[in-house]
């Protein structure tokens, strides 16, 4: 976490390795720095909220693989790892059933788009994110690709404000 007076004055490439493990798209991270000095904190979130909006499905793709399945807590000390274990960490591991039926979703789900099911996991249990993959199981490809992308940005702005302090 460092403050926006500091992220405004880090050599280019520090400031791209601090955010860098918000989104594995790297247009994003670079726009975002190139944008600085930013005036305010949420100039620098409603500049990374705008960047998002160009986000298609070759970019969802290209972020899909620094997301671990829900439900697979990730190895590996990457700061995305250590992330993901966080944002997950409402998944009760404990849980035989719901685990089970988690793979079994997350199975389903890629068999029908073809892709790793994502979800933005903070404040949300593992009831609650099973529920969301059971109805977007019933969006056409289009309208999958939407609740994606909402999903990946939510993420993204979420890490990003654990970056980022006033
Ligand atoms: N497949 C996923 O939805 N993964 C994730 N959701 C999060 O909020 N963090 C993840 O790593």
């Amino acid at each position: 976490m460092i403050a926006l007076h500091e992220f405004n004055h880090l050599p280019h490439e520090k400031a791209l390795a601090l955010i860098h493990p918000c989104v594995a798209i790297p247009g994003w991270a670079e726009a975002l720095v190139r944008g600085r000095p930013y005036s305010s904190r949420s100039e620098v979130f409603s500049t990374a909220k705008a960047l998002t909006l160009a986000w298609d499905d070759a970019a969802l793709a290209q972020a899909l693989s620094a997301h671990p399945r829900i439900g697979e807590k990730p190895a590996g000390p990457q700061a995305e790892a250590a992330l993901s274990r966080q944002e997950q960490g409402a998944v009760d591991e404990g849980d035989v059933a719901l685990a089970q039926a988690l793979r079994e979703g997350n199975a389903r789900y890629e068999a029908r788009f073809g892709r790793v099911f994502l979800i933005r996991a903070k404040g949300r249990s593992g009831e609650d994110i099973l529920q969301a993959l059971h109805a977007r199981l019933e969006n056409s490809d289009a309208q999958e690709i939407r609740a994606a992308l909402e999903q990946l940005r939510e993420i993204t702005l979420l890490r990003l404000e654990g970056v980022i302090s006033e």
